[in-house]
């Protein structure tokens, strides 16, 4: 309990980053791309600073990143507020490839469910976290929730990159350093409160795409 004073002005601290997932949801339980958007640019921030292994990991992250700021930057960024009207824009003028690749191979719905498939690797992943025990290998317990959503996404090339780069993963105690936010226990405490936050916006988004059909998009 003695660093809990002032622990805001240090450095990079996974708190931050589980702070914007809480700021993704309007009152009406919309999605704001912008906080999501934040959310995922202090992930990658969190992944480089665990090695160059890791590095073709975030650069696709930080890629589809930056397809959805230059829509939310760009002339139709009244549309981009949030998912649900990003989806309503998308859909309702047909700048979405549906079922395979044609004239818009890079729409904000097709980036967006990339990244929202990840935020379900991202819950499972925490939450083996949280449950742990101190002789918990994070290499194992980031397989398993990889198996369990990402991979059925991916080729097998991507697959296998992706397991040997879980092998390099710091073990549980100085994962939990990285973090930055303090002893373990407070650690724990953390992702119980973060991640009913980080399944609600996945839910939700997840309810929406399915609604629309959006869960396939090529
Ligand atoms: C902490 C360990 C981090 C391990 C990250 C686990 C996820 C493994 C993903 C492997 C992706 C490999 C890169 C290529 C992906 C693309 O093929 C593929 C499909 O895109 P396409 O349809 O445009 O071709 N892209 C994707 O599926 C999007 C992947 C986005 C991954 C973002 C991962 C960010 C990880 C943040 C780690 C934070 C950990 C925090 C823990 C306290």
């Amino acid at each position: 309990m003695k660093t809990m004073a002032g622990s805001e002005d240090q450095k990079f601290s996974l708190q931050e980053v589980l702070d914007t997932f809480k700021l993704c949801l309007s009152e009406n339980k919309e999605v704001y791309l912008e906080q999501y958007v934040a959310g995922w640019r202090g992930l990658v921030k969190f992944l480089n600073s665990l090695g160059s292994v890791f590095g073709f990991i975030s650069k696709d992250a930080v890629s589809k990143i930056q397809i959805l700021v230059s829509y939310m930057k760009g002339e139709n960024a009244s549309h981009y507020a949030t998912v649900q009207s990003m989806v309503k824009y998308e859909l309702d003028n047909n700048l979405v490839d549906v079922n395979k690749k044609g004239s818009h191979p890079e729409s904000g719905c097709r980036t967006l469910l990339r990244l929202h498939r990840a935020l379900r690797w991202l819950e499972l992943f925490l939450d083996r976290l949280r449950t742990s025990t101190e002789d918990s290998k994070t290499s194992a317990l980031c397989a398993e929730a990889y198996n369990e959503s990402l991979a059925q996404h991916h080729p097998w090339m991507i697959r296998k990159a992706a397991g040997m780069a879980f092998l390099v993963l710091p073990g549980r105690q100085t994962f939990f350093e990285v973090m930055n936010v303090g002893p373990p226990e407070q650690v724990v405490a953390k992702l119980g409160e973060a991640l009913p936050l980080i399944s609600e916006v996945y839910q939700i988004t997840e309810d929406l795409y399915a609604q629309h059909n959006l869960l396939d998009l090529p």
